[in-house]
């Protein structure tokens, strides 16, 4: 296993979240649910699903994050929802992410939870903006288009601030495993963390109270919205795209 954060696995005390009674976050879109974990397509196989809790070489280093990290509490205290109001914002009449306190450096802000596919045509929404990569190697990603949490709000930096604040991070979580004597076992997920502070600490702010969360969703990902937006002769996702790609 990758090397343990004291902090991360002092106070484990595995929660146990029911769905239909966790109390939904301000601003949530009526049209989307609101999960407590991932759910898995029919797709995904057992060998797959095995594979996510298999540790590697590359991930010695990847953050361990008990159940009782603060990050995981529903709705998310570290965060909020806003509906975007302020026309200068290239999001605006959308959603986006805001700091609910000072979040430093490195910290866990949200993990990025929906529905698990697997990288296959036939399993994959080719128009979501919210499906994101949990694993290439497995073949496996994360669409939050029709459920998921507080992290698909995150918008990308791109025309709202220089340079983003946070990032998607590869890490293991602590998940309740009937099967292990311990009870428990670790799983990988994405989660967004504060960047860190850097060599010089130019970051060494983290991110203020009330300010948005800001990760780069990469060129490649409003290069394709350009594509698809050329393809489908929609202007203002063309324009939108466009935009990014010049910020
Ligand atoms: C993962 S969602 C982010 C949350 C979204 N704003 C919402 O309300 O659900 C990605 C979509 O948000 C919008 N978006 C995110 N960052 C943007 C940016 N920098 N400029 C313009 N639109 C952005 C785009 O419509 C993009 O397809």
């Amino acid at each position: 296993m990758p090397s343990k954060s004291k902090a991360d696995v002092a106070a484990f005390a595995p929660q146990k979240l029911d769905c239909a009674t966790a109390p939904l976050p301000k601003d949530w879109p009526e049209d989307v649910t609101y999960l407590t974990d991932h759910t898995y397509s029919a797709a995904v196989t057992a060998d797959q699903r095995t594979a996510l809790s298999r540790t590697g070489s590359d991930d010695a280093t990847w953050s361990q994050i008990a159940a009782s990290n603060e990050a995981l509490i529903l709705p998310n205290p570290l965060v909020e929802i806003r509906v975007i109001t302020d026309e200068t914002h290239p999001a605006c009449g959308q959603r986006g992410l805001f700091a609910a306190q000072h979040l430093a450096p490195d910290r866990l802000i949200c993990m990025y939870l929906g529905h698990v596919h697997n990288n296959s045509l036939s399993d994959t929404d080719p128009h979501s903006d919210y499906d994101l990569s949990l694993d290439r190697e497995i073949g496996l990603s994360v669409d939050a288009v029709r459920s998921g949490n507080e992290s698909r709000c995150a918008n990308d930096y791109r025309g709202i601030a220089e340079r983003p604040n946070a990032e998607f991070r590869d890490c293991y979580i602590q998940v309740v495993c009937a099967k292990r004597k311990d009870g428990m076992k670790w799983e990988r997920r994405v989660g967004i963390f504060v960047l860190s502070a850097g060599k010089a600490g130019k970051r060494k702010g983290g991110i203020k109270d009330g300010e948005e969360v800001l990760v780069s969703y990469g060129k490649g990902f409003w290069e394709g919205r350009k594509m698809m937006a050329t393809f489908r002769k929609d202007e203002v996702m063309l324009k939108t795209a466009q935009l990014a790609l010049n910020a």
